[in-house]
């Protein structure tokens, strides 16, 4: 039995749940539901809190987990990443009063308040810069104005959070974060982890890419696969048209219009997009 846990609060909570509803494990009824068993794909789902899901997959009393890879470092436990699973993005960020520090540097001896005094006290160490961290449990963008902090490192998505309360950005990102799978540092995968993964997998290539189908003359076929080379090279059919085939390959969502513009070009005709629905690469 996999034993899978999944964020139960916060920004990750719904992407978490889609991603694996797609991949075809099943969705809690309710906010409220802390533990799933999902017999079809012999596996139970633990709905946790993001910051302790490395600790318990770090343990080894659950195979996997959903979090965020800045929480992850911020643990310190031994657990690692396994894949990204694309949603979730966010930097983590110095911020401080306009004008207030332009690098990390200037923070020697400063005051800076966080929730993730592990990332922190690493990303410092690091630097080979000595401040006090102030540890806190969220809203942390506050604790500048209340007095309590010089600067302030926190997820920054939109910046609106930041703007809100008049603080800006300073120095260089301390880390990038995404959503990722984790697993005990150096456990063996067996076969329903390696199905987790495909499946995961599976969701994350149909969305991030399209199938595109073309006509094109023969003679151009050449160029048309240097645009759309496909995965491992497209399929081309014979056409009920003298001189001409039929091309299908996948190509990444994101330009996908360039794609058709730069085929229609070369002579490509009847030119369609369609989404991939699910996919095992
Ligand atoms: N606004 C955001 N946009 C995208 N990702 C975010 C955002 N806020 C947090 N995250 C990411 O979501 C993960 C979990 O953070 P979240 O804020 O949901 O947990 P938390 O702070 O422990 O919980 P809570 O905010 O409910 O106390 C982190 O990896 C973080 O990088
Ligand atoms: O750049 P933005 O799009 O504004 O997002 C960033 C904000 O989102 C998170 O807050 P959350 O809602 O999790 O509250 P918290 O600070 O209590 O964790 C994070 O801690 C920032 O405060
Ligand atoms: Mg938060």
């Amino acid at each position: 039995m996999l034993r899978i846990a999944v964020p139960n609060k916060g920004a990750l909570t719904e992407g978490a749940q889609t991603i694996l509803a797609e991949a075809g494990y099943r969705r809690r009824k309710d906010s409220k539901e802390l533990v799933v068993v999902d017999p079809e794909n012999s596996c139970e789902l633990f709905f946790l809190r993001p910051r302790d899901i490395a600790v318990y997959v770090g343990e080894g009393t659950l195979d996997a987990g959903i979090t965020g890879r800045d929480m992850l470092y911020d643990s310190g436990a031994p657990a690692e990443e396994v894949i990204p699973l694309g949603f979730g993005r966010s930097t983590f960020r110095f911020a401080a009063p306009p004008g207030a520090f332009k690098s990390v540097h200037d923070l020697q001896g400063q005051r800076i308040a966080t929730s993730y005094a592990g990332l922190l006290g690493k990303y410092l160490a690091d630097q080979g810069v000595e401040a006090r961290v102030i540890k806190l449990d969220g809203a942390v963008e506050t604790a500048i104005r209340l007095g309590v902090a010089d600067a302030v490192a926190d997820v920054v998505e939109t910046g609106a959070t930041l703007r809100n309360v008049g603080l800006e950005v300073f120095g260089e990102p301390i880390a990038e974060s995404e959503a990722v799978l984790i697993k005990r540092a150096g456990a063996a995968e067996d076969n329903g982890f390696r199905q987790l993964i495909r499946r995961l997998q599976g969701v994350i290539v149909a969305r991030d890419y399209v199938m595109i189908d073309y006509d094109i003359r023969v003679e151009r076929i050449d160029e048309a696969i240097a645009i759309t080379p496909g995965m491992e090279g497209p399929t081309v059919s014979p056409l009920h048209r003298e001189g001409w085939v039929a091309v299908r390959a996948m190509i990444p969502r994101k330009g996908h219009q360039q794609v058709m513009d730069e085929l229609w070009e070369i002579g490509a005709r009847a030119i369609l997009i369609t989404d991939i629905y699910a996919c095992r690469l």
